[in-house]
């Protein structure tokens, strides 16, 4: 495995690759073109100019998260297949440019969804949060407004204010769309980008929907190993891959987290591997990433990534606020990189005592 952090450019993190750059072990980072729109064609110059300034900090691009999917797509509207086209070119100009891992989502309207973003714990960190009540009381349309207020004046992906605007029209896209027809656009898009990551050898790594479950309505399908598998199945390509979310996943405590890596090995091009605390089963927070401090066994989950051979990018996931650190919630420096330095400790005792 090559550990890595997350990046979203220097327009728009808090965070420098020279810090980036001092976490023990980190060499690649995980980024992308924050200011495109769904449905852009991202050009070679743009890319091989994110590229540059990325190795000028004596460290590469180990992959892109995300490169989004346009709503006509998971949709399946009519002009769909001029925003495939568009995804098609942009995947051409990565593997042009050498690169090889494409992380993407296929959730309707929202992506991740937390009902709070400062959570105050025990030891006075904050952390995300979410509690099924509070979802279940809140108008989907007022989402976006109830946590705009806390995200330390960042812009947090999949909550662009441009797209949480329009809200409402997303939401009409959805409404003749059910689970099966979320599949097959799924099917169709993936089908027709596949030659495409053939021909550059580029590993699409779909990340799991988060919470697992169907909020406010809306159809949600990367939820669990089963319909993994019918994805994985349905287009029988080992460019046709996941991202394996342990947090994400995790949020449904029915899912087997270390089951799961097994059934995957192969197609997990690309790891996000964070804790959960578990208060009840509809509330959760983002804990440390230490085993003890939430809910999951790190342990095991890195063992079982190292019992099937991954060899792809992980990364830390979101980290607590600590340290009067002011970032993006979740995407602070301080945490994430103990989380890396944790990751990376645990991967190297399983290493030795494997041998
Ligand atoms: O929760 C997060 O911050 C990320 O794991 C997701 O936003 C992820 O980047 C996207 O769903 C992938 O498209
Ligand atoms: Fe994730």
């Amino acid at each position: 495995m090559e550990m890595t952090l997350r990046w979203y450019g220097s327009k728009f993190d808090t965070i420098t690759l020279k810090q980036i750059r001092q976490i023990p072990g980190v060499k690649g980072v995980i980024t992308t073109l924050y200011d495109t729109a769904p449905g852009e064609v991202w050009s070679r110059e743009r890319i091989r100019a994110m590229k540059e300034e990325v190795a000028a900090a004596g460290l590469h691009v180990a992959g892109i998260e995300s490169v989004n999917v346009h709503d006509a797509i998971k949709t399946g509207a009519k002009d769909r297949d001029m925003y495939i086209e568009n995804y098609i070119k942009t995947l051409e100009n990565l593997g042009k440019e050498d690169i090889h891992l494409v992380c993407y989502n296929f959730m309707p309207v929202f992506d991740w969804t937390r009902t709070e973003l400062a959570r105050v714990r025990e030891d006075g960190s904050t952390v995300l949060a979410y509690n099924q009540k509070a979802v279940d009381d809140l108008n989907p349309e007022k989402m976006f407004d109830s946590i705009a207020g806390d995200m330390n004046g960042t812009v947090m992906p999949g909550w662009e204010p441009e797209r949480m605007e329009n809200v409402k029209e997303l939401f009409d896209m959805y409404k003749e769309i059910d689970d099966e027809k979320l599949f097959e656009n799924l099917k169709y898009f993936l089908e027709k980008i596949m030659p495409v990551c053939d021909r550059y050898d580029i590993n699409m790594a779909i990340h799991p929907d988060d919470p697992a479950w169907s909020v406010f309505g809306l159809p949600r399908i990367i939820v669990n190993k089963k319909n993994i598998l019918r994805m994985m199945e349905m287009v029988d390509n080992p460019h046709n891959g996941v991202t394996y979310c342990s947090g994400s996943y995790g949020t449904n405590l029915e899912n087997d987290l270390t089951d799961m890596i097994h059934s995957l090995k192969g197609r997990i091009h690309f790891a996000h591997v964070r804790n959960l605390k578990f208060n009840s089963p509809t509330d959760f927070e983002e804990a440390a990433h230490l085993s003890s401090d939430g809910t999951f066994d790190m342990y095991e989950i890195m063992k079982a990534l190292y019992d099937i051979g991954f060899n792809g990018p992980i990364r830390p996931d979101h980290g607590r606020m600590i340290w009067d650190e002011v970032a993006m919630p979740g995407y602070g420096l301080y945490d994430r990189a103990l989380g890396a330095a944790y990751l990376n400790g645990l991967w190297e005792a399983i290493e030795k005592s494997a041998k």
